[in-house]
């Protein structure tokens, strides 16, 4: 297996494919040095075809973006034949499978989850990014049924959303802005919001609000605004979503506006908090635990590590933060010698 991708051999030790599509697969992986696990992501460069620029797209906007609710880029590798991008592990799969699970989701666990991808959206917007493919196929959930989205900039359109392309690159345009699909200019803060409306709906319905299996139909019924109320919905949740499947973008509610609304705020009495929740210091107890681990000095260690280069050093640094934030020993493991090679692995 491993010499399928010899890249990794040492540093991961692959285990089975958890996700593939078109021209990529998700392998889950074990860190070698940590013994974390992580998604390996693998594209091949001649199956990427003209979609290779969006992978950069993917990989510059990840390096960039490094938040709660957002799936962790760990390390980047490049060969002539492939990209290999080392990820966040979510455990428990897509929030699509989710709701499947549960029919469909009551208000205030919704509300839970939708904060969390206002927070998220709100912190990319602010960077500058916007997904352009927010669906519940693209929120994960982990160990502590928290959500991360993933999926940037593969999907990421050009200005004015060439309709196949759009089509053919994201696959499902049930959650397609309607200025995204009449081919106008749009504005990707404002797609984002009416993807947003459709995934609330989603949550709190079970179905979509604009579906037909045939597409000028749907793109009839998304132009059209129209979408069925179910009883179960309260005023207010049927408010909010009225405000964010607004088919003129300029009447949409903003992200600004979304972070500070009622519905968002009850139970909680506090806006969606957005800011990263990670600290731009360097962490002591990583860096020290680096340091002894490759000999060198905490120094020198600190300016390597600030590099952010995103190679092998980057991802032990981030998995040694996620040990030290689930309360684990801020440990590496130790190099195996010849001797102990039949230790059996975590
Ligand atoms: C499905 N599943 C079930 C369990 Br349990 C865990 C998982 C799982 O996939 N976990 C997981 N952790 N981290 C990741 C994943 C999946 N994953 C993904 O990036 N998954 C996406 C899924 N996209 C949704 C719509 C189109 C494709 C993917 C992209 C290309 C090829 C295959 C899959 C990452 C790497 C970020």
């Amino acid at each position: 297996m491993s010499s399928q991708y010899p890249e990794l051999k040492g540093f991961y030790h692959l285990r089975e494919t958890i996700g593939s599509g078109g021209f990529a697969k998700v392998k889950l992986a074990y860190h070698a040095l940590t013994g974390e696990k992580v998604a390996i992501k693998i594209m091949d460069k001649r199956a990427l075809g003209d979609d290779l620029p969006r992978v950069k797209t993917e990989i510059a906007a990840m390096k960039e973006l490094c938040h709660q609710h957002i799936c962790k880029l760990y390390q980047v590798l490049e060969t002539e034949t492939r990209f290999y991008m080392v990820l966040e592990y979510c455990p428990e799969g897509e929030l699509f499978d989710y709701i499947v699970s549960k029919d469909r989701l009551d208000e205030a666990e919704a509300r839970i989850f939708f904060r969390q991808i206002v927070s998220a959206v709100a912190y990319i917007h602010i960077k500058g990014y916007a997904h352009r493919d927010l669906k519940p196929e693209n929120l994960l959930l982990d160990e502590d049924q928290n959500l991360k989205l993933i999926d940037f900039g593969l999907c990421a359109k050009p200005k004015g959303g060439m309709e196949n392309h759009l089509f053919t690159c994201c696959g499902s345009p049930a959650y397609a802005a309607p200025e995204l699909i009449s081919g106008k200019q749009y504005l990707g803060a404002e797609a984002d919001l009416w993807s947003m409306g459709v995934l609330l709906y989603a949550l709190l319905c079970g179905y979509l609000p604009f579906d037909d299996e045939k597409i000028p139909s749907l793109y009839r019924k998304i132009q059209s605004g129209k979408y069925e109320v179910p009883d179960w919905l309260t005023p207010e949740s049927s408010i909010l979503i009225a405000q964010m499947l607004q088919v003129d973008p300029k009447r949409r509610i903003s992200i600004q506006q979304l972070i500070n609304h009622p519905w968002l705020r009850k139970g909680f009495n506090i806006p969606c908090e957005f800011e990263s929740k990670y600290k731009m210091t360097l962490d002591e107890d990583c860096l020290t635990e680096l340091a002894v681990h490759y000999g060198q000095k905490r120094r020198e260690m600190e300016t390597k590590v600030s590099e952010w280069n995103y190679d092998y050093l980057t991802a032990s640094y981030f998995l040694l933060l996620e040990k030290k934030m689930k309360g684990r020993p801020v440990r590496l493991l130790q190099k195996p010698t010849a001797t102990d090679k039949s230790k059996v692995r975590p």
